[in-house]
Formats: C-alpha cells, structure tokens, sequence
C-alpha cells in the first residue's frame, strides 16, 4: 500500500476566508455618527494595512485598531450576521473540499475566535482547529483588549504558533497578509500562497511560492478535487476596441483573467497577443484571419460585440472548434434613428449649409430643401435593421420599397421588389442595410448608380465594401446624388489615434462618420451585457444558443452529474464511437445531446459523476476530435 502524502493547508481568516477584515465591519457597527465612522474606519483601514504589509507590529497595529473601535459584546452576533454572506467566494464554492478535508484545515488569524468560529464551523472546520486571539472586555461588555498572553497576539505570532503545532506532512499557509508569508520566511511551512480574491498587495505577492486568485486555482494547483472543473482565473480573456465597461466587469466578476485594450490590433500584434487567450472580444476594426486563428492554440471563443462577424474567419474557426457569438439586435435600433436623422439632414441640404454657418455664410432659402414625407425609401437588405427602419420610415410618411436577395416577408405596406435595380431606379432615398459577406463587395458600383434617379439620397450604414467608392465620388460631383451619408468604410483606421483617410472627404451636401450607427451609449451597454453572458454560459455549460458558427444546443444546468462536451468533425461514426466508449467503462448516461452542422458536431454527454478518469484519454483519442473538455 502505499502511502498517500497529507498536506495541511493553514488559512487566514480576514480578506481571505472572508471578503473584508472584520474589525472593518466591527466598526461600521459601533459607530452611528456617519462621519464618525467615516473617520474611524480611515483610520482602521491604514492601520490594517500597515501592519498587512508589514510595516508596522501586528500588536501595535491591534492594540490601535481597538482602542479606536470602542465596540462591545453585543455587536459580535451582529457582526458575525454581516460576515456570513461575505465569506469569499471561491470558499463558499468549494465547501465540499473544506468539509472533507477537515482534519488538514486550520484557520490561523491574527482575528477572534468570537466570531470566526460561528462562520468557519459552517464550512466543516474543526473548532479545535482555528487558532486566534479573544477579545477582553470591561465589566459593561466594551471590548476593552484581547488576551496579551496568546501567541497569535505578539509579532511574528503566527511562525511561533505553527512551530507549536508540530503538524505532519506538508504544509500550505494561504492568506493575503505578510504575516501569512512570515510563517513561510521563518521556515515553517513548505508553500505560501498569496491570496488575491479579494486584496491584491504587492509586497506579499512577489514573495509568494505562487499567486492564487482563488481557492480553486490551489486545489487545481494541487491537483485536488475542487468545485470546478478549470479555475476561471486560467482563462484568460483579451478585450479589445474599447468595450463598454458593463461587459469588462462581468468577465472580471466571473474571475476571468481580463486584459483591456482600448484600440484593434493589426495581424502581426494579434499574433502575438493571441497565444495564451482563451477568449478574445472585439468588435468590428480587429480582422481574426486564419493566420492569427493558426496562432491561438488555447483559443475556445470569440465574442463580437457588434452584429458584424465579417471580420472574423468563420470557417476556420467552426473547424478549429472555436465558438463565435454576437449581439444581433442590441444596436439596430440606435442605427435606424441615425439613419432617419442624417436622410432628413441631406434632402435639407443640412450639411453644407451647417458648414456655411460656420464659415459666416447666411444662406436662408428653400432651394433644394424638402420634406422626407411622401418620398419613396428603398430599403437594399431587409434585415433586422431594414425592417425596423422600414417601420420607423412608414410611419414618418414615407413610401417604403425593399430588395433582399433571401425571401423576407413585407412588414406594413412595403413593397418588395424583385431586382436591385428595379428598386434602385424608382426610389428617392437608397439605405444600404446588407450583412458583410464577401460577395457583398461593390454591390452598388457604376452600373447601379447609372439607374439611380437623379438627385437622389444615397446612404451606406452597413458595410464598407459594398460600395465602391471612385464610382460613388463621380456620381457626387455629377450631382447625380444630391446627398450622402457614409458610416462604414473599406479601410477604417486602427484607433481614434490614426488619421481617417478617404477620397470621400470634402465632397458637397456628404455626411461621414467614424463607424458609429451602433455607438449609442444603450447599444454599448446592451451588447456589453448580451455577449459576455453567452460565452460565460458557454463556458460554463456548453450551451450554444445564439452562437454565429455553431450548431444551436440550449443545454440543462449540470446537477449531480459531469458533462461531456465532444466537437468533432462532422463525420460518420462518431457518436456511435463515443457510445461504445462509454459503455465499454461501464458509464451511467443521464441525458445526451447531438447537433451537426456542415462542418462539425457537437454532442454533450451527462454522466454520472463517479467513472475512471482513464476514459478521458480515451474520448479525446476518438479520430475526428477537435476538442473535448469535461466539465462539473
Ligand atoms: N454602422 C454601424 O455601426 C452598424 C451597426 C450595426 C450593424 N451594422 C451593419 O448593418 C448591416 C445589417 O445589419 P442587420 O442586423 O440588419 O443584418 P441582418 O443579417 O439581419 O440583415 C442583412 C440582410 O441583408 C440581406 N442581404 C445580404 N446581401 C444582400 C444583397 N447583396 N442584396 C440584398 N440583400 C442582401 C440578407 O439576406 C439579410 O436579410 C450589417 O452589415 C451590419 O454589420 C452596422
Ligand atoms: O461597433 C462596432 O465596431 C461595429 C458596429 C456595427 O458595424 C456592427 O456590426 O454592429
């Protein structure tokens, strides 16, 4: 037999076991007077933090925080109430690993017993196991001092009280204070991992053995059993085109590991940014091409804040197994209203008279300046955008034609049309609403503006290469268009930082805009919102939905069981494989799900959480896998 190796794992109590430090809450308890507590909590809190950072003796640092407290007996029910909810999260999530390993748990704090043992029994932990001071309290209950005697209540306390213990096997200490990492300095533990869940300090960081953003990551660390299958802090997750802040703190909530980057980046950078992320956010400047796709080995998802996918090699990342997801609706509405503000602005001929104005030029008159109502809207792209548009337009009196090259049912009393340029020859206002695929290049080119009505209105909004742009100046300068707006450009700059350059600039009764139709502060923090969530819920469950390039599974939340997630080739034989495999190690199947697009399949497998772990290699053997993972 042989004999398996014990670890003890010594853990702190405030920051880490808990959110906050207690005597901090304590404070907020004792103190009515807000600006009182305001003060006294300042000062708590530098205290605490001297000493955290060890510039100052934990017994001096205690004796002040206490002096200042003036709590008593009655606030510590209080307090523990207030402390349970916020026992950090990753303790509260690995409950089971704490209760089963009770015997190796201790809590070592420079905190009280009086309230850390009411929290820490809930989590299974021995009472005989929490090691810290008592408060003192004078004959009214005021919590007066603590008892001078105990060793945890001296400097260099904690080192001391280890050496005490003569515990057997090795020892981990977890914490997010310097006096955790004393115990490693002094000799007496193995591993010092510095805790940063819920404080980040630099000088206990840069001693740590390794730096632990949650108890997950020690126990994947360790190779023991947690509540998760992968930290999340091991995913990391690049952001890039300045996503809304909304989106960036829900991946930072789920203990993702974020990088932000305001602007996109070219291929090369992309390249090289790309190697360890396991989730990249963009929006419509960064071009995913199959170069940088070669490049990004950990790569599972894309998200595309924006509707746009053009940018991104969809085929490629459908064979790589990589899931691309967007937020088809969450901007279309802030695109219809500039496009109905800036068709009203042209057939008044706003732009070059806002720009006389400014150059001191009065310039008040009639002439070619009319109302949109009764004018005929033609509609290429009946879309969501289009739709919508089509409504908002009808309803402003406008006489609604539309060109789609699928089959789109009239919304209202728009009238389909079976050619672009039968469309295109009868309207006097044109709005550009196609997707971005690449056979979109130059739709409307010489041929298209020939059959246009002279002087009409002419909008793009949609993509940048639908249009060719030599053909569009010379119908300008004809004066076959009598207005312009363009949003979207077949070479958009980088960043803000980088100079716009087109042949478009400068042209009469033109409106041009830096890619803006769905930069409304709404849309932002709608997508911002949208698309985070079905990755997390990706990551988290499998689940498909909505995705641009992957079959659609909508999955059940994992309840007692482990879940397969097998994406393969789409090839024959397969599921039938993956069965045989199963049965062959004796695995209880709860609930299977297949889907199948041209190119992949997808098929998630419940099983009972008790199976030999061998049958993983196995699964990720079966030829045609693209990537397998597990998850509980
Ligand atoms: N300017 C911006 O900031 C902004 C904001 C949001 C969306 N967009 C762009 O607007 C466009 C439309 O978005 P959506 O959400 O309505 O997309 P959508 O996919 O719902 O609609 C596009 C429609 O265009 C049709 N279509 C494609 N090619 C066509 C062609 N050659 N001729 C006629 N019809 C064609 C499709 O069949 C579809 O019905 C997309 O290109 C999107 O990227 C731009
Ligand atoms: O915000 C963007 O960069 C893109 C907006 C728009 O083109 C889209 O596709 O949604």
């Amino acid at each position: 037999m042989t004999e398996s190796k014990v670890t003890n794992f010594i853990i702190d109590f405030d920051s880490t076991f808990t959110q906050v430090e207690a005597l901090d809450v304590l404070c907020t308890l004792a103190f009515q007077d807000e600006d009182e507590k305001k003060v006294a909590l300042a000062e708590i809190e530098r205290i605490t933090n001297l000493a955290m950072g060890g510039e100052l003796s934990f017994r001096e640092s205690l004796e002040s925080r206490l002096k200042i407290l003036r709590a008593n007996k009655n606030h510590i029910p209080q307090l523990i109430e207030k402390l349970k909810p916020l026992v950090s999260k990753s303790f509260i999530r690995n409950r089971d690993f704490l209760e089963t390993n009770a015997q190796n748990v201790y809590i070592l704090s420079n905190g009280f017993k009086e309230f850390i043992c009411p929290i820490v029994k809930e989590y299974g932990i021995l009472e005989d196991h929490v090691y810290a001071n008592t408060f003192e309290y004078d004959d009214d209950g005021i919590i007066i001092g603590f008892d001078k005697e105990n060793i945890l209540s001296k400097s260099k306390g904690k080192p001391a009280l280890i050496d005490s213990l003569k515990l057997e096997g090795d020892i981990y200490v977890i914490g997010d204070g310097y006096n955790d990492y004393e115990i490693r300095k002094e000799g007496k533990a193995n591993r010092f991992y510095a805790f940063t869940e819920n404080v980040k300090r630099k000088n206990v960081m840069e001693f740590a053995d390794h730096i632990a953003p949650s108890l997950d990551e020690i126990l994947y660390h360790n190779n023991m059993k947690g509540a998760l299958s992968y930290p999340k802090n091991r995913i990391k997750i690049l952001l890039l085109e300045n996503i809304h802040s909304r989106g960036v703190k829900i991946v930072e909530n789920e203990g993702y590991q974020v990088e932000v980057y305001p602007a996109g980046l070219t291929e090369d950078e992309l390249i090289e940014k790309i190697k360890d992320v396991s989730i990249l956010g963009i929006r419509s400047k960064t071009i995913v091409t199959k170069r940088v796709l070669e490049h990004a080995n950990r790569l599972m998802s894309i998200g595309a804040f924006c509707i746009g996918t053009n940018q991104i090699d969809l085929d490629e990342c459908t064979k790589r197994g990589i899931t691309v997801f967007n937020a088809p609706y969450s901007n279309t509405r802030s695109v219809v209203e500039l496009a109905i503000g800036e068709m009203i602005m042209l057939i008044r001929n706003l732009p070059d008279k806002i720009a006389k104005m400014h150059e001191g030029v009065w310039d008040k008159s009639a002439n070619n300046s009319f109302e949109i109502r009764g004018k005929k809207l033609g509609i290429v792209g009946y879309g969501n955008i289009g739709k919508q548009l089509s409504v908002l337009a009808e309803a402003m009196g406008l006489q609604v034609y539309y060109y789609d090259v699928d089959e789109a049912l009239p919304i209202g009393n728009v009238t389909k049309c079976d050619s672009l340029n039968e469309m295109l020859a009868q309207v006097d206002i044109i709005s550009l609403h196609v997707d971005g695929r690449p056979s979109n290049e130059n739709i409307i080119s010489k041929e298209q503006f020939d059959v246009m009505k002279e002087g009409v209105i002419f909008m793009n909004l949609s993509r940048g290469h639908v249009v060719d742009i030599p053909e569009l100046k010379k119908a300008i300068l004809s004066g076959k268009i009598a207005g312009t707006a363009v949003d979207v450009f077949p070479e958009e700059p980088l960043s803000n930082k980088h100079e716009f350059i087109s042949e478009l600039r400068g042209l009469p009764n033109v409106i041009l805009t830096p890619h803006i139709g769905g930069s409304t502060l709404e849309a932002q923090e709608n997508i911002a919102e949208f698309v985070p969530n079905k990755i997390i819920s990706y990551i988290n469950t499998g689940s498909t939905t909505n995705s641009v390039n992957f079959p659609d599974l909508a999955l059940p939340k994992l309840q007692n069981a482990h879940r397969f997630i097998h994406i393969h080739h789409n090839q024959p034989g397969i599921i039938a494989e993956i069965n045989n495999i199963l049965a062959e190690h004796n695995i209880n199947v709860l609930g299977q799900y297949l889907k199948t697009n041209e190119t992949v399949g997808y098929v998630i497998t419940d099983i009972d959480t008790k199976y030999q772990k061998d049958v993983l290699k196995v699964m990720k053997k079966i030829e045609g896998t693209i990537r397998f993972r597990v998850l509980y």
